[in-house]
């Protein structure tokens, strides 16, 4: 199978300061890939560089469009990076709030990204909309109501259907359960699973909770200062970590 995603060397700086760097993988259509590693140790800034969201200072990000032809995504100009982004990929941040639009109502927000692809006929997008706070749990009667209205874990649910409705080759995903309580974050892992399955997305996935990776995850990357240190099976990584620090995490989890 033909990649999706081919990183090589890549790194991002802020000044003198390392991000992340050296980090090089392929990333395979309907694979979900998390990122994990202690607070700092660069997992935000690795999303946010293979996201397009922050410009790479170091190595390669290549990206196999749909018609197959590799873009090279750090040589993208603002508007192809953001046509690429909108028309192709999705990115679901950790607080809602950030990539939900507040002023409008919840089936806007959801029918955004296709108005932005050009589609204009109010039913069909409203019927999409309902389809869509269907899909993600949420009754499709408050289409009209606003998100400011909806308890953490819809806003969460709202901003999955926003991400997904445009069906993305790509998602990235900010730790999208973090900040939740318990039983909402294992409504949200099982409704990402199952979407992921459905959609045969490929997506990256950053947490700090290895149980998540473990949940949905078929392969982990772990990162320590910048770099990423161990790379492998889910279940290879948290059953038999070979890297000191991997072990680490690992031994913490288990007894805390
Ligand atoms: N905007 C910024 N300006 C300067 N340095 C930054 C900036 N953002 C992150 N860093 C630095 O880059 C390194 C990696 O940070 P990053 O936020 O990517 O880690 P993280 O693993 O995502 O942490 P967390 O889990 O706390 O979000 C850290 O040393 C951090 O201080």
């Amino acid at each position: 199978m033909n990649a999706l995603l081919k990183v090589r060397g890549l790194g991002h700086r802020y000044g003198r300061r390392v991000g992340c760097e050296e980090v090089s993988f392929d990333l395979y259509p309907g694979e979900l890939l998390c990122i994990v590693g202690e607070s700092g140790s660069g997992k935000s800034t690795l999303l946010n560089t293979l996201a397009a969201q922050l410009a790479p200072t170091a190595g390669s990000l290549r990206y196999r469009q749909r018609n197959d032809a590799w873009l090279d995504v750090g040589e993208l100009n603002e508007a192809d990076r953001r046509r690429l982004a909108r028309e192709e990929w999705g990115f679901v941040t950790q607080n809602p709030r950030d990539g939900l639009r507040l002023s409008v109502s919840a089936g806007a927000n959801v029918a955004e990204r296709l108005m932005a692809r050009g589609e204009r006929h109010y039913g069909r997008l409203r019927g999409i909309a309902c389809g869509w706070l269907e899909r993600v749990e949420i009754d499709p009667a408050r289409v009209d109501d606003m998100p400011a209205d909806f308890s953490g874990g819809m806003q969460q649910r709202l901003q999955i259907a926003r991400a997904l409705v445009t069906h993305p080759r790509l998602v990235f995903m900010d730790e999208p359960t973090a900040g939740l309580d318990v039983s909402v974050q294992a409504r949200i892992l099982d409704l990402l699973r199952r979407l992921v399955h459905e959609l045969d997305l490929a997506a990256v996935m950053v947490t700090h909770d290895l149980a998540v990776a473990r949940l949905l995850a078929a392969r982990t990357m772990v990162m320590q200062g910048g770099r990423v240190v161990e790379t492998g099976l889910t279940d290879q990584i948290l059953d038999d970590p070979q890297h000191p620090y991997t072990q680490l995490l690992v031994s913490s989890v288990l007894t805390t």
